[in-house]
Parts: C-alpha cells; sequence; structure tokens
C-alpha cells in the first residue's frame, strides 16, 4: 500500500496540536517502522523444526510482549488502511493485533478464528497453510458484514493460505476487504502473489517487516 494517514484521517483532526507536534501522519508512521523493524529484530523468537521439521519458525510473541515494539508494530499496521470499517484479527497472534489495530482507528474488532470454538451457526473454510491444513470460522448469525470495509491483520504472511482463506469467508459473508496488514512477510514462500491471484490484484498487502 501506498504511505497514507489512515490513522490521523480515520480518528484525529489533522490540525489538531497532537498531530502537529508529533509531525505528518507519514512521519509519524515511518518512524514507527523503524521502531518496529528493531524491536522485531530484537526481539523475535526463530525456531528450527517447529511445528514439523524442515519449518523455521519465526515466532513474535517476544515483539508483541515488548511494549515498544506493540506500540511501534500497531501504528506501523495502521498505515494505508483508509476508509475501513472494520478490523478481522486471524487466529490467534492476529487477535492480539487487530483488537489493537481497531482502537487506534476507532473501529470495531472480529476474530477470525480456528474451528471449533464458535457457537453454531458458523460460516467455515479449510485451506491449507505452510505447515498442513486448517479451519477458520466466523459467526453466521448475530452480525452483519454486507458492505462492512474490512482490514484483514495478522502477524505472518507466509505462503498467503490463511490469508485467503480469511478473505473469502468474510467476502463470502458480503463484506469488502480493503487491505491485508502483517507484521512479517516470509516473502520466499509467495503470499504475496497468493493473495493477487485468489483475491485479485488490488488488494493492498501491507507488511512492517519482509523476511
Ligand atoms: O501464510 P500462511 O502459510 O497461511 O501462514 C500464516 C499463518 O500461520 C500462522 O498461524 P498458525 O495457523 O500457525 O496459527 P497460530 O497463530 O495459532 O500460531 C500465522 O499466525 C498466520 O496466521
Ligand atoms: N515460518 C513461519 N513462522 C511463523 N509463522 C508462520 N506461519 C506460517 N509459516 C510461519
Amino acid at each position: 500500500m501506498a504511505p497514507d494517514d489512515a490513522a490521523r484521517s480515520a480518528r484525529r483532526d489533522p490540525a489538531d496540536q497532537d498531530s502537529v507536534e508529533r509531525g505528518t501522519a507519514d512521519e509519524v508512521t515511518s518512524k514507527a517502522v523503524d521502531r518496529a523493524r528493531a524491536a522485531i529484530d530484537r526481539h523475535v523468537r526463530l525456531v528450527d523444526d517447529f511445528p514439523s521439521p524442515g519449518i523455521a519458525f519465526k515466532d513474535l510473541t517476544p515483539v508483541l510482549a515488548d511494549p515498544e515494539g506493540l506500540s511501534a508494530i500497531v501504528t506501523a499496521l495502521t498505515h494505508g488502511c483508509r476508509g475501513i470499517d472494520l478490523v478481522a484479527g486471524i487466529d490467534a497472534r492476529g487477535f492480539l493485533l487487530g483488537g489493537a489495530v481497531a482502537r487506534e482507528l476507532e473501529v470495531g474488532v472480529l476474530a477470525v478464528r480456528k474451528a471449533g470454538k464458535l457457537p453454531p451457526p458458523v460460516h467455515s473454510t479449510t485451506y491449507t497453510l505452510e505447515y498442513g491444513t486448517a479451519s477458520l470460522e466466523i459467526p453466521a448469525d448475530g452480525l452483519d458484514l454486507a458492505g462492512r470495509r474490512v482490514l484483514l491483520v495478522d502477524d505472518v504472511l507466509a505462503t498467503g493460505g490463511t490469508a485467503v482463506a480469511a478473505a473469502k469467508l468474510l467476502t463470502d459473508a458480503g463484506a469488502e476487504i480493503v487491505g491485508v496488514a502483517v507484521v512479517m512477510e516470509l516473502a520466499a514462500l509467495g503470499g504475496r502473489s497468493t493473495i493477487a491471484d485468489g483475491l485479485g490484484p488490488d488488494i493492498g498487502v501491507h507488511a512492517v517487516t519482509v523476511d
């Protein structure tokens, strides 16, 4: 996505003194990206052969537990999400990030959950990710997604299977996916092109850092 003033346009008066003192939204975001990358480099836990042999797992849990890391990442993730009215956080670290991003943008948040956690009825889909298959679900009742403009948020984009599956669940329920925002993109696994193939070339994919 192109740099923009998403967080500010979503909730702040561009002329307010606080924004002026902290610089333009682009400057704030660009500094946040630098801080976020530094926190990721400092705290990411690299675990070989998890959850299965041959997988180099990047665990962002300690990054999110760091106050500077969480703060910078949330600011950086709001970059480029103009005009959204719902954040969807993907199970499980996407819940933490999605809630914080939604609060920052003053919109609601929806948890896209792994199978078996939600009461029926649900919309469900099974998909393939880097290390196996899984199912995601959202409520099929009590939630009107028609016409909602949704930003998908997750910690890692690897093959893109998870993001495409979550997006399809939401679009089948009537929502429009406006963008996908992740902390870390594992570029070698081709998630960006899977998203373009599955959701169309116009879906913006914003990664705070690319590995
Ligand atoms: O791009 P993909 O190949 O689909 O992989 C990305 C997904 O993999 C991880 O989740 P995982 O399903 O391992 O669940 P977790 O959040 O519980 O660790 C990560 O949090 C993403 O959701
Ligand atoms: N290598 C990896 N590290 C962390 N999360 C992932 N999700 C899919 N592949 C992953």
